[in-house]
């Protein structure tokens, strides 16, 4: 699979205009070969491997919130990459999860060909999945390449996506003070 992805890349180099056989470039198609494989590795993963049974009893029922997770994705459209920060909030129905877990759920979906609006979708969906939370709440704020560095060439603008569910998206108090909660210290 490597060596066909790299052999891709050699003719992609070579479409472009490039002389493969210089001495800058030898090496290029198996490390662009790698590089591609790692910006998608979430392919591979699964949701119990990734979670790996940290799921800890607890009985409080207040507002969680994991905030500024960088992300790294690719836009499925230009395959370039979209680089930003992802803030988690859940409400906890007797199980809490480990800290570490929700960026590692962050990046099973983010190591993806993705737009941002599914990506946050499927972070949500994942999270109340595996904690049975009473609400989730998920905020992506991210910045494309394939706006700022080719076609309308704009530095400046950030897409915002959110996804709520449960008591999160139903009880305007709790949206609030997710909301809050993110914009603090900033
Ligand atoms: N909604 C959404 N759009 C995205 C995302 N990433 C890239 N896009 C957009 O996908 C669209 C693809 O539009 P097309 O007209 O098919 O492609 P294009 O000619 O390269 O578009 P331009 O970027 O406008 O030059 C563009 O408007 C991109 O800005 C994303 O995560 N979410
Ligand atoms: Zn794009």
């Amino acid at each position: 699979m490597s060596d066909t992805l790299a052999g891709h890349y050699k003719s992609i180099l070579e479409l472009i205009g490039e002389d493969t056989s210089r001495e800058g470039l030898r090496d290029t198609p198996a490390r662009a070969a790698k590089a591609m494989q790692y910006l998608c590795k979430g392919y591979g993963d699964s949701l119990a491997e990734i979670v790996n049974n940290a799921i800890f009893e607890s009985d409080t029922e207040e507002m969680v919130v994991v905030k500024d997770i960088e992300l790294y994705s690719l836009c499925e459209h230009h395959l370039l990459p979209f680089i930003g920060r992802c803030h988690i909030a859940y409400i906890p129905n007797g199980k809490v999860l480990g800290l570490s877990k929700f960026a590692r759920i962050v990046d099973m979906f983010a190591r993806r060909a993705q737009i941002q609006e599914n990506l946050t979708k499927e972070i949500a969906e994942a999270v109340e999945q595996v904690t049975g939370a009473y609400g989730v709440g998920v905020i992506i704020e991210a910045k494309h390449l394939c706006m700022m560095a080719r076609g309308v060439e704009k530095q400046n603008s950030s897409m915002m996506s959110s996804v709520m569910l449960g008591s999160i998206r139903t009880n305007p108090a709790t949206r609030t003070e997710f909301l809050t909660l993110v914009k603090m210290n900033k």
